[in-house]
Formats: structure tokens, C-alpha cells, sequence
């Protein structure tokens, strides 16, 4: 019921055109009715004097009230795809919109698999539902409706059989119709699990091929698909069941009618023209129970697919309310003692972390790896919130600031590096679509990639293929580096930006970033200790604690844990040239 409720407010700003839709279908059912009277009236003319100019005009009639009934039922069907339609995209983009803004602990706990199947499976089904069930359904309810109070006047009894036999058979198919879409919503989610099953089955053909497990990926899909069959075959059983029982209803009630019509004619208190029309009435009042039964299925689907795209709309935001946002961001930051643990988590990641950065300061971050580097960086751009503790940029608490206007100032490159699946040039674009051409070279000579684009055959127009798999790991890490820079952020994060490049292009690369760093406040993610060296200052953080903090020199005079991983890392005369 309450889908119901919810899935007739999304039609409220549609309700003008869908009273024309309803008129028209009104209007439908009104001609619906004069068929199997107008047959009544030719069947008495034909056992009685069989007029033939009576019977042309009788024949004429009926014809002309189907072509009325066709044309009607036609505008009405469609006016609602057509509304359906609208209100289905509006419902998917909000879903998506919904998704954009939900907190990343969402995304963290989410199957991606099951995300997509939400936005379009789910939303496929709904509007399979909207297309051929709901406007016929409605026609056919009306329709039914015209059709007894057409029949009650002609003979009544038929009207009360029909009645009583409507009763009989809701109860044993409302109990069925109950389980059945329990059973449904069921099935989706399997359904749903089955493709995320096999969306990261192929996402991670690398890995499977790499390690050979594709007996072990068949067999899983195999265990998933033979479980969902059971219960598919299980669910087709019930919904067939209903399906059977609305037929024996549906051939049954006319026996009985004609049982008792047929009395009624030889009592005389009828003719046999009212028992035909009649008896032409029931297939249209029992149309729309005979059509629940023949869509089991369609609707078994889109119910609970509509209860699973309903689920996004109430899907938290990171932001929920609006704040001010950050304009000219100079980039002072300032960590206040914050603490955080993941969702779901029992340990803290930081725990109790402070420091600051003033403007246009190059900071890195070292520690051992699971230390929470990355983790401080999300809660800097309010990926996530500090369980306690408070950030600051430019003296603004980040809490009651608009995260998003900050992001916009930040410029990351990660260790992940995502690209589109479209050519180079747009993916640079991507940061910042009205770029110069004179600004996009700046960014490819920042990052190194004049090289890779000249060799690339079609140069900056080249498709970097899905997720950029045509480019080498190193090559994809510069284009994120080109990207990043274009937007000329106040603030630069690079975490492990450079870990996937060799020797020789970390160099370079690291060269260009050092051209970008002064004037910007930079943080630095990096293992090995080299790329930090000249940084202002350099945080170690292990578990989750900011264990020595100082320049390179400072650290290494300490002989505390900076200097182990140094001296772990260098072989002694990089340790000379270093110092
Ligand atoms: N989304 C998440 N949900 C739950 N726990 C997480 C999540 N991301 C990271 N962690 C945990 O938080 C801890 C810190 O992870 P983080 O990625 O911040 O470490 P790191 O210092 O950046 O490590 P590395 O140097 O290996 O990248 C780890 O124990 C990790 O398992």
C-alpha cells in the first residue's frame, strides 16, 4: 500500500494529462458496453422478425462502438506510457542524484554490482510494467466496472454470481499473490547478486586470468545460478498456480451463468438475446483478474524493483544541510586532535591526530603501510567525518563549510588512477572542460606525457580504452598528474602519485611537480622517503599517531623510526648523496 501511495505521488504533477488519459479511458468502457448488447438485440431480431435494415443498423453499431472503443483505449494507452515514461527517468535520475551525494561509507559497503542493477534492471522492469500492464490494466478495470453496471439492469443474478464467484476466488489468490511477491523481492535481490557476481567476474579478468581461476569463477556462478533456479522454478510454480485457479474462475463462472440464465429463459423471464449479451459481458469483467494472473511475472519484478529504487531516494546525504562554501581557498590547514574509525569498524584508524600547514607548505606523510595516510587524507576532503576532532581550512571548520567547494580547490592524484573511457584530450578535460589548448600543453610538459602522445597514433584524440587499460600503469598515474594540474588547485595532494612509475619517469616527473609546488600547499604521500626529502616539514604517522614530525635533516638526526625506514631504503651512498 504504502508503494502505492508513494508511486501515485510521483504522478501528481502529471495528474491534467492524466485525467484525459482517464476520460478517454471512460469513454472506452462507455463503448465497451455496447457491443454484447447491440449482439443481445441481433440475436432477438434474428429469432423474431429479422428485420434486415434493423439488423444492418444493429451490425453498423457494433462495429462503430469497437473502432470509438480502439481509438479511445488508444489515446488513453498513450497519454500513461508516455507520463509513465517521464515519471520513470525522473525517478532514475533522482536515484542517481541520490547516489552522487551519498556518504563514501555507502559506497564502501555497497556492491557496485548491486548499484547498477538498481539504475537500470530495476528500472527496466518498472518501466516493462509501465508499458504493457499498468494502461491496459487500468482499461480493463473500467471496463469490468461498465461492464456490470451494464449487466445488473439486463439480469441481475449474472451481476451477483459473478460477484460471489470474484470473492471466492480473491481470498486463495490474495494469500498466493502475498507470497508471491515476498517471494519476488527475494528473486530480485538474487538477481541482483548474480550480476554483480558476473560484472566483477569480468572487471577483474586480469586477476582471474593471472591466477587461473576461471574453473573456480564458473563454479561459483554455477552454485549462484543453480540456487536461483530452484527458487525461480518455485516462484513460476506459485504464480502459475494463480494463474490456473484465475482460469477455472474464468471458464466456471459462465457454466454457472448459463445454469441459471438458462432457467430464467425458460421461465420466460428473459430472452435469449440478454442471456448472449450477457453472457458476452464476463470475459470483460473478468478481464483485469484474468490479466493480474497473465502478468504474475512482470509484476512480481517490478514491485519490489520499484521498493529497491525507492530505497536510494532515502539514501543519506554527505551534506545534509547547506553550507557556506570556501572561496579563495589560500590553503591553511589545520588538524585538530581528530580521531576516526571506518563504519562497522572496531578499531580507530587515527587516533588523535593534530598538526598544521600554512599556506603554500609542502607537507609529506610517511609510515608503514595500514599506518592511515590515506584515510587522514579523506577525512581533509570530507570524504568522511572525524569521529572527534576538528579540521580547518583558512580557519573555516570543515564541518560546517561545503565539502564539495573544497574539492574543487584540491587537486588528488592517487594511487588509483581512473580514467574514461574516451581520448586523451577529453580525459584531461575532465578537470576542467574549458581549458586552452596553450593550458593543456602546460599540464601534459608538467606531467611528462609530450613523449607518450606523440607516439600515440592519433595523438591527443587517442581513446584511452575502458578504465585506460591501453596505457601502462605509469602512463595512466601522468595522465591523472596532467589532470590534476590543469585546475591549478590552491591545494595538492599527491598520495603515492608517482608509485607506479620507474625510476627514470619518477624523476622527471618529480622534477615538473617541484616546478608546481611553491605558492601551493602541498601533501605528499610517499613510501619511499626520497620524494619527500625536501619537504617543510614530514609527518610519520604510525598507527593511526603522528609518531615524529620534522624536516628530512630533523627526522634523521632523531634516529627513531624516520631514520630505520630510511636506512632500510638506501644503500649507503644514497644515504651520503641524501643527507
Ligand atoms: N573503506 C574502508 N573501510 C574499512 N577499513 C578501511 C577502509 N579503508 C582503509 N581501511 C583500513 O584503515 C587502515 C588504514 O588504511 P589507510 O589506507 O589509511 O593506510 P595507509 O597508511 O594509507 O596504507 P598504505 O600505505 O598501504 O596505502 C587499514 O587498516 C585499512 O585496512
Amino acid at each position: 500500500m504504502k508503494i502505492l501511495i508513494e508511486t501515485l505521488n510521483h504522478f501528481k504533477p502529471y495528474w491534467k494529462i492524466l485525467l484525459l488519459a482517464f476520460g478517454s479511458s471512460l469513454i472506452a468502457g462507455a463503448f465497451a458496453v455496447i457491443p454484447p448488447i447491440l449482439t443481445g438485440k441481433v440475436v432477438d431480431e434474428l429469432l423474431g422478425d429479422a428485420n434486415s435494415q434493423v439488423l444492418f443498423y444493429l451490425i453498423f453499431g457494433i462495429m462503430l462502438a469497437f473502432l470509438c472503443k480502439v481509438v479511445f483505449e488508444s489515446l488513453q494507452e498513450f497519454i500513461q506510457v508516455k507520463i509513465g515514461l517521464d515519471v520513470i527517468s525522473d525517478m532514475q535520475l533522482r536515484a542517481f542524484k541520490k547516489l552522487q551525494k551519498a556518504p563514501m561509507s555507502f559506497f564502501s559497503t555497497s556492491p557496485r554490482g548491486d548499484m547498477l542493477f538498481r539504475l537500470t534492471h530495476d528500472v527496466e522492469s518498472v518501466q516493462n510494467l509501465n508499458n504493457t500492464v499498468v494502461p491496459r490494466f487500468i482499461q480493463q478495470v473500467i471496463a469490468a466496472i461498465a461492464a456490470f453496471v451494464a449487466v445488473f439492469p439486463l439480469y441481475w443474478p449474472a451481476a451477483v454470481i459473478m460477484l460471489i464467484v470474484f470473492a471466492i476466488y480473491l481470498v486463495p489468490s490474495f494469500m498466493i499473490g502475498t507470497k508471491v511477491r515476498k517471494m519476488g523481492a527475494i528473486s530480485r535481490d538474487m538477481s541482483a547478486d548474480l550480476y554483480n557476481h558476473t560484472q566483477e567476474s569480468i572487471e577483474s579478468v586480469r586477476l582471474v586470468r593471472t591466477f587461473q581461476t576461471q574453473e573456480q569463477e564458473n563454479k561459483r556462478l554455477e552454485e549462484k545460478l543453480s540456487i536461483w533456479k530452484r527458487f525461480a522454478i518455485r516462484l513460476a510454480l506459485f504464480g502459475k498456480f494463480n494463474w490456473r485457479l484465475g482460469n477455472v474462475f474464468n471458464n466456471g463462472a459462465p457454466g454457472v451463468i448459463m445454469l441459471v440464465g438458462g432457467y430464467s429463459v425458460w421461465q420466460q423471464e428473459i430472452s435469449i438475446g440478454t442471456l448472449i449479451a450477457v453472457l458476452g459481458f464476463i470475459p470483460t469483467m473478468f478481464m483485469p483478474v484474468r490479466s493480474l494472473a497473465e502478468n504474475a511475472l512482470t509484476i512480481q519484478q517490478a514491485i519490489p524493483a520499484l521498493e529497491r529504487i525507492y530505497e536510494y531516494f532515502d539514501l543519506p546525504s554527505e551534506q545534509t544541510e547547506s553550507f557556506p562554501i570556501f572561496e579563495n581557498v589560500k590553503g591553511d590547514i589545520d588538524v585538530n586532535n581528530i580521531r576516526f574509525a571506518y563504519p562497522n569498524a572496531t578499531e580507530e584508524v587515527l587516533k588523535g591526530v593534530s598538526f598544521s600547514i600554512k599556506s603554500g607548505q609542502h607537507i609529506g606523510i610517511v609510515g608503514s603501510s595500514g599506518g592511515g595516510k590515506s584515510t587522514l587524507i579523506q577525512l581533509l576532503l570530507g570524504l568522511y567525518e572525524p569521529t572527534s576532532g576538528s579540521i580547518f581550512v583558512d580557519q573555516k571548520d570543515l564541518s560546517k563549510h561545503d565539502f564539495q567547494s573544497l574539492r574543487q580547490n584540491v587537486g588528488v592524484v592517487s594511487q588509483e588512477t581512473f580514467l574514461l573511457n574516451s581520448t586523451l584530450k577529453q580525459n584531461l578535460l575532465y578537470a576542467k572542460p574549458n581549458a586552452t589548448d596553450d593550458e593543456l600543453l602546460l599540464a601534459v610538459e608538467a606531467a611528462d606525457l609530450g613523449d607518450l602522445i606523440d607516439s600515440l597514433p592519433e595523438g591527443f584524440e587517442t581513446i584511452v580504452g575502458e578504465r585506460g587499460l591501453k596505457l601502462s600503469g605509469g602512463q595512466r598515474q601522468r595522465v591523472a598528474l596532467a589532470r590534476s594540474i590543469l585546475r591549478h588547485p590552491p591545494v595538492l595532494i599527491f598520495d603515492e602519485a608517482t608509485s607506479s612509475l620507474d625510476g627514470e619517469t619518477e624523476e622527471k616527473v618529480q622534477s615538473s611537480l617541484e616546478k608546481l609546488i611553491p605558492g601551493r600547499t602541498t601533501i605528499t604521500i610517499a613510501h619511499r622517503l626520497v620524494t619527500v626529502k625536501d619537504a617543510d616539514c614530514i609527518l610519520l604517522l604510525d598507527k593511526g599517531l603522528i609518531a615524529e614530525q620534522g624536516t628530512h635533516e630533523e627526522l634523521l638526526s632523531l634516529k627513531g623510526q624516520y631514520y630505520q625506514l630510511y636506512m632500510a631504503q638506501y644503500s649507503e651512498l644514497d644515504k651520503e648523496s641524501a643527507v
